[in-house]
């Protein structure tokens, strides 16, 4: 969307903004082809989703491979997929009685949620929590993990472990992963 938050913060600090996808609201918005040759026009080594409530396309996932994150507002597996997003994750987090909720960074395949996940911190849902107050808490510990993965992707700390699955080298201690 245009007006979004985050399309004036990167216009506030001249950072370029494309709209994808194209819609009836947003006409100027680009094609997934049209999309993906902007991106390498730009020379956009990573994509990080944040609150993006679309399905990526296929075209995308295949030209940004191991390359596109997003960060999901539950413990994966559990309450993701098609209809789980926002004030409903936490919803349903609290209907099923979970003790624990918490932020999962994960790569983006082609379906909702089911990429490797990558990093994921823990956060307790009390006995007494509105989906509003349980929303707070995790929100605060996914802003602090995006800033921790993001940081570790710059410095080329995120490997890829023999059975697929991706770890993050500590920056204390290289001989530890995470
Ligand atoms: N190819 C992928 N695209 C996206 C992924 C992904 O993992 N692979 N993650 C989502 C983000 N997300 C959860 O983290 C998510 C967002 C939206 C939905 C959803 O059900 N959306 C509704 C439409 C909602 C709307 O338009 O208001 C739907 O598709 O019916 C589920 C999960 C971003 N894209
Ligand atoms: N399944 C996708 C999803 O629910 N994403 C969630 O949208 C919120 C965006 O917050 P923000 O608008 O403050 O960035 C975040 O909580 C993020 O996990």
């Amino acid at each position: 969307m245009a007006a979004c938050g985050g399309a004036q913060y990167a216009r506030d600090k001249g950072i370029p903004v494309i709209l994808f996808p194209k819609t009836k609201d947003e006409p100027d918005g680009l094609s997934p082809d049209d999309l993906v040759k902007v991106l390498r026009e730009f020379e956009v080594d990573f994509i990080l989703l944040a609150g993006y409530l679309k399905l990526i396309p296929a075209e995308l996932i295949r030209a940004y491979s191991r390359s596109i994150f997003n960060i999901h507002p539950s413990l994966l597996p559990s309450f993701g997929g098609k209809g789980y997003y926002g004030m409903k994750v936490h919803k349903a987090v609290i209907a099923s009685g979970a003790r624990y909720s918490g932020a999962t960074i994960h790569f983006v395949d082609e379906h909702y949620d089911t990429g490797r996940i990558l990093a994921q911190k823990i956060v307790p849902v009390l006995a007494n929590d509105t989906a509003e107050e349980l929303a707070a808490r995790v929100l605060r510990e996914e802003h602090k993990l995006y800033v921790e993965v993001t940081t570790a992707l710059c410095e080329d700390r995120v490997v890829w472990r023999e059975d697929g699955v991706p770890l993050i080298q500590s920056k204390e201690n290289p001989e530890e992963y995470y």
